[in-house]
């Protein structure tokens, strides 16, 4: 596996010492060291799964760390949140994260992000993270930590947990994602959270050890990352299963999008055509009177495009296809995209400008 992140400088004595039983693993060695003291992860959520996994991110030498969370602690948050302490009650989580980390090793650099996560604020958060953590509790943050992230092209590790139950896997803005293993929210009330239905905290552990050991595979380049595999994991049975995960071929199919092929735009050529890439393919040729807006830019606000009909359009389709669920996620029916993109316009004849 190709390791995420380049070496940083050479290690010092200081540094030998202290990171001395992984460099006797061959798969870490000095290189990996100075790959992960070069490392920047981001961490979302200072809970259950964040607070161990902080813990272990900062034991390792990834040298940034960013945490966001908007919360503060609160007393039932300690009997897993390892992270804080009974002293660090109404404090603010990021905070207390950024003291503990300091405690550990005050070499460890922590961006505190005392915020939430939206589709406003989240690609500036996660911009310029080499790897991101999602510890997250809910539903719609996991859909926005993988549709912000697929935009950034960064890969993360997700992990869940409830009552003796954890879930782990490795996503990859390629697939698979988070989407391919759950496409669609489930109905609002039908899983309960933790606060609803308790967890355990050993259970969290568990499932951030694995996150930490993933994230530091990833950093390195050692063994096999968990991409395309799932863990569950039954405490109770103390079983780990591991379910196969391929991306979900429909996700990027036009059959389950609204389409138009090029020919079809040429003959009737009423709709705003949006031209969702970079500014730099733009620059070498677009769709005359086409409007850019860029992916990143459709994701953080769906509901932000021109009145339709709108036609969407990337180089092949891909992107394309990925602004137009979250466009349509936001209840618009007006919205499709051109099958194969750019370089179908082009191959139908299409003016370039
Ligand atoms: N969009 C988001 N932006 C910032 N932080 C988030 C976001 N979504 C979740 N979090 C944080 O992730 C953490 C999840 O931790 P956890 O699942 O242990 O829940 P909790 O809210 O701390 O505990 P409980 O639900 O038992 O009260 C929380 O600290 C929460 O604030």
């Amino acid at each position: 596996m190709r390791p995420l992140v380049e070496p940083g400088p050479e290690l010092t004595d200081a540094q030998r010492e202290r990171y001395s039983r992984h460099l006797l693993l061959p798969e870490v060695g000095e290189t990996g060291q100075r790959r992960l003291l070069a490392s920047r992860v981001l961490v979302v959520g200072a809970g259950g799964l964040g607070s161990p996994a902080l813990l272990y991110l900062a034991a390792a030498g990834v040298g940034t760390i960013g945490v966001v969370d908007d919360d503060v602690v609160e007393t039932s948050n300690l009997q897993r949140q390892v992270l804080h302490g009974s002293t660090d009650v109404g404090r603010a989580k990021v905070d207390s994260a950024a003291d503990a980390v300091a405690r550990l090793d005050p070499a460890i650099t922590v961006v505190r992000h005392h915020e939430r996560l939206t589709r406003d604020s989240a690609p500036r958060v996660v911009a310029g993270y080499d790897l991101v953590l999602d510890g997250s509790d809910t539903f719609e943050t996991r859909y926005l930590v993988n549709d912000v992230l697929v935009a950034a092209g960064t890969p993360w590790v997700w992990g869940a947990v409830l009552r003796f139950d954890g879930h782990v896997s490795v996503f990859d803005p390629a697939g698979p994602t988070y989407r391919d293993l759950f496409p669609t929210a489930p109905p609002p009330g039908s899983v309960p959270s933790c606060g609803e239905a308790g967890v355990l905290g050993g259970v969290c552990a568990a499932v951030a050890s694995v996150m930490v050991t993933e994230a530091v595979k990833l950093i390195t380049g050692a063994g096999r990352p968990l991409l395309g595999r799932v863990l569950v994991h039954d405490a109770l049975a103390m079983t780990w299963r591991e379910l196969p995960l391929r991306p979900d071929p429909r996700r990027t199919g036009p059959e389950d999008l609204p389409t138009v092929t090029a020919a079809e735009l040429l003959a009737a050529p009423g709709p705003v055509v949006v031209d969702v890439r970079e500014p730099d393919e733009r620059a070498a040729g677009a769709v005359p009177g086409s409007v850019h807006v860029p992916l990143a830019q459709v994701l953080a606000d769906p509901s932000g495009l021109p009145p339709g009909p709108v036609v969407l359009h990337c180089a092949r389709g891909s992107r394309s296809a990925q602004a137009l669920r979250a466009v349509l996620s936001t209840g618009r029916t007006d919205v499709v995209h051109l099958e194969g993109g750019f370089a179908a316009w082009r191959a139908a004849g299409g003016p370039v400008g």
